[in-house]
């Protein structure tokens, strides 16, 4: 599946939120949307999972205006793991993850085998199966954002969209749940701050600052000191991991950097 979208403008409130943004994300690519807080990585995220309407500007999905999907299509076509989570609500782990079947129903159709199945892969891909039958709102924020990672998965659609999909997870369970999504072969656009699990793991990065889309490539050609410089006000090197010879930032707080001169 293929996303792209042009010149994408969006204004609220007078604030010029995203400035004529293009992406582009090629089929089984794992794309990362990069960029330091508030420059519009969730709101270009919430535009194209519909959530927002842009003023202006294209989004299509298999060269298919995503406005003219049907908002069951839209579901069968991307799943989407956001950062504000399904609090409040009395469902058990195994219940939310259900939820991802749900475009795959009829109106009051039942839970089939597959179904079950499906979900029971799921809960076990992302090591929730021991917690499947505890209440959602019991799990900590890290099992809870693992919960609504296998929904997603459970809904088993050809485009993922994340993010901060590693937001609130241990390093195990950052680079596990990497290890996954980058595994399962989906074309992904997921928002992360950091930049070296998006080194370590996107195979094209694009890099928002100020609603602009400020450059893009692949990590090598995108994490340059010069660039997390000006776009996010640190100094860093940039070395090359000596086993895996992907990209890795160093970097080094003005404090450091400033003893070290001295
Ligand atoms: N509904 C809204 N109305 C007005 N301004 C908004 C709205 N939603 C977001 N913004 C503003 O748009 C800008 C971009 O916000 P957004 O959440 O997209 O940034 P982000 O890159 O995802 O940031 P972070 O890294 O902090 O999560 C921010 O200045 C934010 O305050």
């Amino acid at each position: 599946m293929k996303l792209q979208a042009e010149k994408v403008t969006l204004t609220i409130a007078e604030n010029r939120l995203l400035d004529e943004v293009g992406i582009e994300v090629k089929p089984g690519e794992f794309v990362g949307l990069i960029g330091p807080n508030g420059s519009g990585k969730s709101t270009l995220i919430k535009t194209i999972y519909r959530h927002l309407r842009p003023d202006a500007g294209w989004i299509s999905l298999d060269e298919q205006d995503l406005s003219t999907l049907s908002s069951r299509q839209t579901a069968r076509a991307m799943s989407v793991v956001q950062q504000e989570s399904v609090d409040g609500v009395d469902f058990t782990v195994r219940e939310i993850v259900m939820m991802g079947r749900y475009p795959y129903k009829g109106f009051l159709e039942g839970d089939t085998e597959k179904d079950r199945a499906i979900v029971a892969d799921a809960l076990d891909q992302v090591g929730m199966t021991r917690l499947a039958d505890q209440p959602f709102i019991k799990c900590s924020g890290g099992e809870k954002q693992r919960v609504l990672i296998a929904r997603s998965l459970a809904q088993q659609a050809d485009f993922l969209i994340l993010d901060e999909p590693t937001n609130h997870l241990d390093i195990r369970y950052q680079l596990q749940i990497m290890d996954l999504i980058s595994g399962i072969g989906v074309t992904t656009l997921a928002a992360l701050h950091d930049l070296n699990i998006a080194a370590a793991y996107c195979d094209r990065l694009f890099v928002i600052e100020s609603g602009r889309m400020v450059a893009s490539g692949t990590p090598e050609q995108v994490l340059r000191p010069g660039l997390l410089r000006e776009v996010f006000g640190v100094e860093a090197e940039v070395e090359r991991h000596r086993r895996t010879g992907k990209i890795h930032v160093l970097f080094l707080s003005d404090r450091l950097e400033k003893s070290l001169r001295a």
